[in-house]
């Protein structure tokens, strides 16, 4: 990481701002959402009363001293941040935590009957049975007949504008989905990544995924594209470990996808073959890696984690959480070189990204003055901007 006085950490602590919103409004408001749609007890209605306090106007708290994982929530700054507001500490630090406790609150980590039972399933589900989910596998059937470049270039752009599929960002920005895309990408370096991924490769593309349902179904069809024009040899799949950020993907939705496609009919269930089988004959491997619900930007990932990125061709970070845990979720300079912000990654790496958050590199200083001009701080923001960057390693 370079030396970075001139890209302050974000704070939620501005009242107006998209942070401060997150934590003012938008907790509150999955809380409500995940209250109403599971017929919880009194216990879990008292703990989610007791969460709404503490996130809006409380302090953050230590976990009990049984929870599995306290000594893990410690070495990532829990102790350094017992006693403060939600508001004063990062932002990153802030959400993470709150997915945390909310999991608490619901029986998530607890030994009885709700252990395991994912609050944010009933909407994941909504999301995977919509008749657009329908309408998105069929156009899969107009494919087959083109070149591969084309599929791959359709593929990889359904999977970077897949990642507007998110169900916390929704509950929020409501009408999003429908508001018409301007559907521009603010940095567009997919002739850098198709470079590391010629038809002849070998190597292992890694994914970091983010939401489930109509986010994970592209990403999967782009796993199967790559994988079946031999654009990679194998590849790894990181998801959650636990349900984040309301609808980021778990095994669960990995399977639920996958199930999804194979009952579909034409071009989408033979996706779907190419994924089961890659599944069965270990090409493709599903991840679960503690450090994916961390509240901590990825220069802190732990050896292990940083030794597999380190052996991958690529790897490619979705969505906006993981850009802004890839690049650290700071106020940088829109034109902060990508390939700076990313110094310390050991391998190849490209985030395929829109834009739901204030954190942005890579951008030209033209097309920086050109959404100002437009659009004010709104890009930044709005989902309807998207970015593919790619970063390799100096030698
Ligand atoms: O990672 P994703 O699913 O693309 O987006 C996550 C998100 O909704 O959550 C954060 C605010 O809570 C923002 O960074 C972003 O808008």
């Amino acid at each position: 990481m370079p030396d970075t006085p001139f890209a302050p950490v974000i704070l939620g602590n501005e009242p107006g701002s998209f942070p401060h919103s997150v934590l003012a409004e938008r907790h509150p408001a999955i809380i409500r959402q995940v209250r109403d749609a599971f017929p919880y007890g009194p216990g879990q209605h008292r703990a989610l009363d007791e969460l709404l306090e503490s996130c809006t106007e409380g302090t953050v708290e230590p976990l009990p001293a049984h929870a599995p994982d306290r000594d893990l929530w410690d070495a990532w700054g829990l102790t350094a941040h017992v006693g403060r507001s939600w508001y004063d500490v990062p932002w990153l630090w802030s959400e993470s935590w709150f997915y945390r406790r909310l999991l608490d609150a619901v029986g998530f980590f607890g030994p009885g009957a709700w252990r395991g039972i994912d609050p944010f399933r009933p909407f994941k589900h909504a999301e995977l049975d919509a008749p657009e989910t329908d309408a998105e596998l069929a156009a899969l059937d107009d494919l087959p007949g083109l070149p591969e470049e084309e599929r791959a270039r359709a593929l990889l752009h359904g999977s970077l504008w897949g990642n507007r599929a998110d169900l916390g960002f929704r509950l929020s920005a409501e009408g999003a989905e429908d508001r018409d895309p301007a559907r521009a990408l603010v940095a567009d370096e997919s002739d850098t990544l198709w470079s590391l991924l010629p038809p002849t490769g070998a190597g292992t593309l890694v994914l970091v995924a983010d939401n489930a349902g109509r986010e994970l179904v592209p990403d999967l069809l782009l796993l199967a594209h790559l994988l079946a024009e031999g654009r990679a040899a194998r590849a790894v799949l990181h998801v959650k470990p636990y349900p984040y950020y309301v609808s980021d993907a778990t095994t669960a939705d990995v399977v639920d996808a996958l199930r999804r496609l194979r009952a579909a009919s034409g071009a989408a269930a033979e996706y779907g073959r190419v994924l089961w089988s890659a599944l069965a004959d270990g090409r493709l491997t599903v991840r679960v890696h503690p450090f994916s619900c961390a509240p901590l930007p990825y220069p802190d990932m732990p050896d292990d984690l940083r030794a597999e990125f380190a052996a991958a061709t690529l790897t490619v970070f979705k969505g906006d959480l993981n850009y802004r845990r890839l690049v650290g979720d700071r106020l940088w300079p829109p034109t902060t070189p990508f390939a700076e912000a990313t110094g310390y990654f050991p391998g190849p790496v490209a985030a395929l990204r829109t834009l739901k958050s204030d954190v942005v590199t890579g951008l030209s200083a033209a097309t920086e003055a050109a959404l100002a001009a437009a659009e004010g701080r709104r890009w930044r923001t709005s989902g309807t901007h998207a970015l593919i960057q790619v970063a390799r390693p100096v030698t």
